[in-house]
């Protein structure tokens, strides 16, 4: 599936007690075809309460927290299969709302942000995270500077510029940025230029993934980050490569997004050493 060009397998591992190994989700994205930015692992639920346990796993192999976009495919999936529109599931980082509407957009309520420096987490203390002492580039002038932090169940680098996203070298500053030091579990790294309090466009280098079409949970972070900030008010279109994707900061503190997600192929799995084989019927 994908969310806005972020390219997403939905596992579907219930019934099983087996789990997609990240040697696997390394094998997967190796191959062309199969190359993708998260696996959602689709298990049977832990929790009284729950429609199911998903587990998240970047390209790299490694374990996200979070991942707005690929939430919205398991919504979809779910819902072609079941016919009921409204899920909740649980993640390591807690509890999660998920509902289709009517207009086929799906809705995600990811929780709510955290913005002390060990829960983001960060390697040293500062008192106020909505700007931080980071910078890349000659320490004179520059290229990107005192971003905004903050864990929306996974931890976000919001950078702010004035100008065309496009004219930094994300790719090249993106895994610089998500390694340093600073973060202990790395970061999702993105630059965000606010265009109207209503509506930012966002690029983001994603920790365990890299480049990539599309963030849910950047994006979310760049709303918050940009309210915090006075910024953007607590409603924005967030515009990112894929598309455009819609974020609330609700009264409540809960953060929601909201858009499209997409079916391309099915096949099998062997969710231990990631061999697999497409399926002739859709
Ligand atoms: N594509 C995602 C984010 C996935 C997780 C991220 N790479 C991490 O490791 O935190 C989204 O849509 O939120």
């Amino acid at each position: 599936m994908n969310g806005l060009g972020n390219q997403i397998i939905v596992a579907d591992m219930r019934g099983t007690s087996a789990r997609v190994t990240p040697q696997a989700a390394i094998a997967i994205n190796a191959r062309s075809e199969t190359r993708f930015d998260q696996i959602m692992a689709v298990h049977d639920p832990r929790t009284p309460g729950t429609a199911n346990y998903v587990e998240i796993l970047n390209s790299d192999g490694s374990q996200a927290q979070a991942c707005g976009n690929g939430m919205r495919c398991v919504v979809q999936a779910l819902t072609a299969e079941q016919g009921r529109q409204r899920f909740t599931f649980e993640t390591i980082a807690g509890i999660l709302f998920g509902e289709e509407t009517e207009d086929g957009l799906i809705t995600v309520d990811m929780g709510t942000p955290k913005f002390a420096w060990y829960d983001i987490p960060l390697n040293e203390e500062f008192a106020d995270t909505r700007q931080i002492e980071l910078q890349i580039g000659p320490i004179d002038a520059p290229v990107l500077h005192s971003p905004s932090a903050m864990s929306m169940g996974n931890p976000q680098v919001t950078f702010w510029v004035k100008d065309d996203v496009w004219s930094y070298a994300l790719d090249r500053f993106g895994p610089l940025l998500e390694n340093h030091p600073l973060f202990p579990e790395r970061a999702n790294i993105s630059i965000a230029n606010v265009v109207r309090p209503d509506h930012v466009i966002l690029r983001t280098w994603e920790r365990g993934a890299g480049l990539t079409q599309a963030c849910g949970t950047a994006a979310c972070a760049a709303l918050v980050n940009g309210a915090r900030t006075r910024r953007t008010g607590r409603k924005a279109t967030i515009t990112v490569p894929g598309g455009d994707l819609v974020v609330e900061w609700r009264a409540d503190d809960h953060v929601t997004l909201t858009g499209p997600a997409e079916f391309e192929w099915r096949g099998r799995l062997d969710p231990v050493t990631g061999a697999w084989t497409r399926s002739e019927a859709a």
